[in-house]
């Protein structure tokens, strides 16, 4: 879908197509919407980063407790989103040992202990050996800087969701 099309979207349309671009959080999407029309692909992802940034602490720890563990549950239990799935499959996830999955499920428990809310990586700039180094490295960073960090790879996530979905903006093509 190119740009002009993404504007042209009524709400229940847009929050159709990018209701899971920040995973299990449509009402990003919906909220948004509002700030169409977009200028480009940038400009969307832009929109949406503004929305995030804005929100108090309780509201970016909210989008970051809707994430699924990384090879966790619903992994296991195939109740993944398509886009975790894919996602969490790409970085490996779906092939680890019966030892890597008990250490994963163990950090990512000593994480949310002390957190109180999940590990979260973009899995797809990631391989199962560098998320389990971030995760045993994160784990010790003050509780502020790892919500920002957190929601960077949200950011991250989103952007590669959102390319997904939206051609590249022809207009600054020669
Ligand atoms: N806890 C997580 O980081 N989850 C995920 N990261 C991704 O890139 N996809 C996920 O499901």
């Amino acid at each position: 879908m190119d740009i002009v099309s993404v504007n042209s979207l009524p709400y229940e349309d847009f929050v159709d197509v990018f209701g899971n671009v920040v995973e299990k959080c449509p009402i990003v999407a919906a909220a948004v919407w509002s700030r169409r029309p977009f200028s480009s692909l940038a400009d969307l992802v832009a929109s949406i980063n503004d929305f995030i940034d804005a929100l108090p602490e309780s509201g970016k720890e909210g989008i970051l407790r809707v994430h699924p563990d990384l090879a966790g549950r619903d992994l296991q239990g195939g109740t993944l989103t398509p886009e975790s799935r894919e996602e969490q499959g790409q970085a490996g996830l779906d092939t680890l040992t019966t030892a890597e999955v008990s250490r994963m499920a163990r950090l990512n428990k000593e994480y949310k202990d002390h957190f109180g809310f999940p590990f979260v990586i973009c899995a797809r700039m990631n391989n199962k050996a560098k998320i389990l180094q971030q995760l045993e490295k994160r784990l010790g960073n003050e509780r502020a800087h790892e919500r920002t960090r957190a929601i960077d790879e949200v950011k991250k996530i989103c952007h590669l969701r959102l390319q997904g979905l939206v051609v590249p903006d022809r207009s600054n093509k020669l």
